[in-house]
């Protein structure tokens, strides 16, 4: 069983897959899940993104030095959200971030969040990386390596990496095991070539798995060969 976990959340893991906004049922399952994990014990990071609110790519009228400021912002509304959530069902948490200064976010300080894993808080890291043009799976990595993680776990929308992109094409082909080398050279677009290149270079694993399967979570964390991991 992995001890320290950076989870990786779509902003649709708030709002379900292709909207926008919060669900209240997506919400009560997400909450489900990280239960499921949280009572393992485990020291527990999390990285949300905000495909939910906006990604910056999507302002077509914006530069998007600017349109990735309100994408990074969308994380700190996301991470802020979920700290509520997670209260109301008895999961402690705190929200971390470089990049605003409001009374509900702490400062991002290596200590403080040791302190805060060992009594048993969830980390909600915020902000993404604090700049444009990057996104929250490169910030995932980041913050993975930061917290001294075990493994980065991308709970995304698909159940792993394929040869081709399985939401166009049904012949797709599903690796349970890909090299950082592999995926960065096949361009594999589940996850940013910054972000794979990062936990390349700090020998961080990542495991693949879909989010909108009942359990996965639990499984993952427990080990159980599912998903796609990627490593050296
Ligand atoms: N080779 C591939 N293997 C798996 N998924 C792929 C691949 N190429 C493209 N995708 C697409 O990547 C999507 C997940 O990436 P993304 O939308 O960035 O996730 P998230 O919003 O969870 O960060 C999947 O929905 C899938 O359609
Ligand atoms: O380090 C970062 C992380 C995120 N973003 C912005 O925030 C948006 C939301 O993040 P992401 O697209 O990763 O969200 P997800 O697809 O995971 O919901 C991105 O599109 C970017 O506009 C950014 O500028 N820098």
């Amino acid at each position: 069983m992995y001890k320290r976990v950076l989870l990786k959340l779509s902003g649709e893991a708030l709002s379900g897959e292709g909207g926008k906004g919060f669900s209240e049922k997506t919400l009560t399952y997400l909450v489900n899940e990280v239960k499921k994990i949280h009572q393992l014990n485990i020291k527990l990071g999390i990285v949300v993104g905000a495909g939910n609110i906006f990604r910056g790519k999507e302002l077509k009228d914006f530069r998007i030095q600017m349109a990735d400021q309100l994408g990074m912002l969308g994380t700190v509304i996301n991470s802020l959200y979920l700290k509520n959530v997670f209260e109301s069902n008895g999961l402690k948490s705190v929200v971390v971030s470089p990049i605003v200064n409001l009374p509900s976010v702490m400062p991002l300080k290596y200590d403080f969040i040791e302190q805060c894993f060992e009594a048993g808080y969830i980390v909600l890291f915020a902000g993404g990386t604090s700049n444009p043009l990057f996104t929250t799976d490169t910030a995932s990595a980041l913050r993975a390596i930061e917290m001294n993680a075990d493994i980065l776990v991308k709970a995304t929308k698909v159940d792993g990496i394929y040869d081709k992109d399985p939401k166009l094409f049904e012949d797709a082909k599903k690796y349970d095991n890909i090299t950082y080398e592999q995926a960065i050279k096949e361009q594999i677009k589940v996850m940013d070539t910054e972000a794979f290149s990062i936990c390349e270079k700090n020998n961080l694993s990542i495991l693949i798995i879909n989010f909108f399967e009942e359990g996965n979570l639990l499984k993952a964390v427990e080990g159980e060969n599912i998903g796609t991991k990627v490593n050296h």
